[in-house]
């Protein structure tokens, strides 16, 4: 939840805001969804605090057949993380697939005017950035004013690729580029998170070492032999990104359907593929970013923005794939932002007749509104801008405030908590929306 907490600073009270972002990564290895995805997404702490979601996924089934399936309807794994999000009130923001890596964004419904901006962008690097079965997909969006970034990627396999992996990465990052002023390119957002199947692998130590290590739970010794550790050392690409301590073990590759690291014939050795780091924005001069030390759980902007992760962990239940997902929780601390909705809609408590179906709507003055926009009646629940029962143009006119009227056709069937959002077209996402209201249809139709 996002909660709202005073103190006193340079005499004047000031308010803060903390967002909660639980992000997970998972190489499903072209495995169907599991039949129970919650305990990966934290639902049974159901503390109901997390205000988004972001599921990076690599290796989601692309075979030709089933991606012309998945054009025309939707992938499974978005459906199962849909299916058990909305009813917690999660909607999907967003969501970009380049073949087997798929990146989804959710937040709590009433969040969605404060996303704005939103943009996704998708960099191949497979066969030398012909083929999208290896590169990165983004979605950045300014959250509360603030500019975050988040950045799924598959980088290339194997032991001997550790510098291949860094020079992908380097160009994901340079190719990328959103549109708009305030940040152009990933690293240019307030907050970098990078996470997926990075695929770094432990240098130098023998299979049984590994092994052994992994038993008698001597991860540190691992740490230092980790490739992508190794690289922050000397790779100025990876300055001023974080990563919590690795408790977990190796969460690559295991036998499928079991928690058995490979026995197969291609003998790979246990490592820490799947990962998740963040960024804060530079604002100290080159080489002294702040808090860039290697490990850490709490960081800083001069402008009042903080990161502090709470938890980083694998989860070994599930054994569809060769990897086992990794994921943490994050709660971002901003510095107070005046954010007004750009659309406030005034609805009644309850609809009993169909004369109660209406709703009155104001336009922020600096809102660009376009003849396309319209006013959609949601079930509470919903999961994504297009699941509406019904809806309305929200007609263009010269006032402050503006009426419109559902009609019979656009309201529901049964009666049930609904809520009315407002779908911008020129910014594609839902820019106002109402508190949770009650349409009685019983009455309607009588
Ligand atoms: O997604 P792609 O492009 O097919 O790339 C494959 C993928 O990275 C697999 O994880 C890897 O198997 P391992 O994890 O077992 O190494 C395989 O290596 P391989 O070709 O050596 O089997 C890669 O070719």
């Amino acid at each position: 939840m996002l909660q709202f907490v005073c103190w006193e600073h340079s005499s004047i009270f000031c308010v803060r805001l903390y967002d909660r972002v639980h992000i997970i990564t998972w190489n499903v290895g072209g495995a169907m969804p599991p039949d129970d995805i919650t305990a990966l997404l934290g639902l049974h702490v159901g503390d109901g605090n997390t205000d988004m979601y972001i599921i990076g996924l690599q290796e989601v089934n692309s075979m030709i057949n089933k991606r012309l399936k998945d054009v025309l309807f939707t992938d499974q794994w978005s459906d199962a993380c849909m299916e058990r999000l909305s009813p917690f009130g999660y909607i999907l923001v967003t969501s970009q697939r380049m073949q087997g890596v798929l990146l989804l964004v959710f937040a709590k419904y009433y969040h969605l005017p404060f996303l704005r901006g939103v943009q996704t962008e998708t960099t191949r690097t497979g066969l030398g950035g012909y083929w999208g079965n290896k590169g990165g997909v983004s979605a950045r969006m300014s959250v509360f004013g603030h500019t975050i970034c988040f950045l799924n990627c598959h980088l290339p396999a194997h032991m001997e690729n550790s510098e291949q992996r860094m020079e992908d990465f380097e160009s994901i990052l340079q190719q990328q580029q959103f549109e708009g002023q305030a940040a152009t390119g990933v690293l240019d957002h307030d907050v970098v998170f990078w996470f997926g199947d990075l695929n770094f692998r432990i240098d130098d130590l023998e299979i049984p070492a590994v092994k052994t290590a992994i038993d008698n739970n001597k991860l540190t010794m691992l740490w230092e032999k980790d490739q992508l550790n190794m690289a922050k050392d000397s790779e100025t690409v990876l300055v001023g990104f974080l990563e919590g301590p690795l408790k977990f073990p190796p969460t690559y590759k295991f036998d499928v359907g079991t928690d058995t690291y490979d026995t197969s014939g291609k003998k790979r050795k246990p490592a820490w593929t799947d990962r998740i780091l963040w960024r804060l924005r530079a604002t100290a001069p080159f080489g002294q970013a702040p808090n860039a030390g290697k490990r850490g759980s709490v960081s800083g902007l001069s402008s009042g923005t903080k990161v502090t992760q709470h938890f980083y962990r694998s989860h070994m239940e599930y054994t569809v794939s060769d990897h086992k997902p990794v994921s943490s929780i994050f709660t971002l601390q901003f510095p107070y932002k005046v954010d007004m909705p750009l659309v406030t809609i005034m609805v009644e408590d309850e609809w009993n007749s169909i004369a109660d179906a209406t709703c009155t709507f104001k336009a922020a003055p600096n809102f660009a509104r376009s003849s396309w926009d319209w006013i959609g009646l949601y079930k509470v629940g919903f999961k994504h801008h297009k699941d509406y029962v019904g809806y309305v143009w929200a007609k263009q006119e010269e006032a402050d405030y503006h009426r419109v009227t559902f009609t019979e056709e656009e309201l529901p069937k049964g009666s049930g908590d609904f809520i009315l959002c407002y779908y911008s077209n020129n910014t594609s996402t839902l820019v106002g929306v109402t508190e949770p209201f009650q349409v009685l249809t019983m009455m309607l139709w009588f």
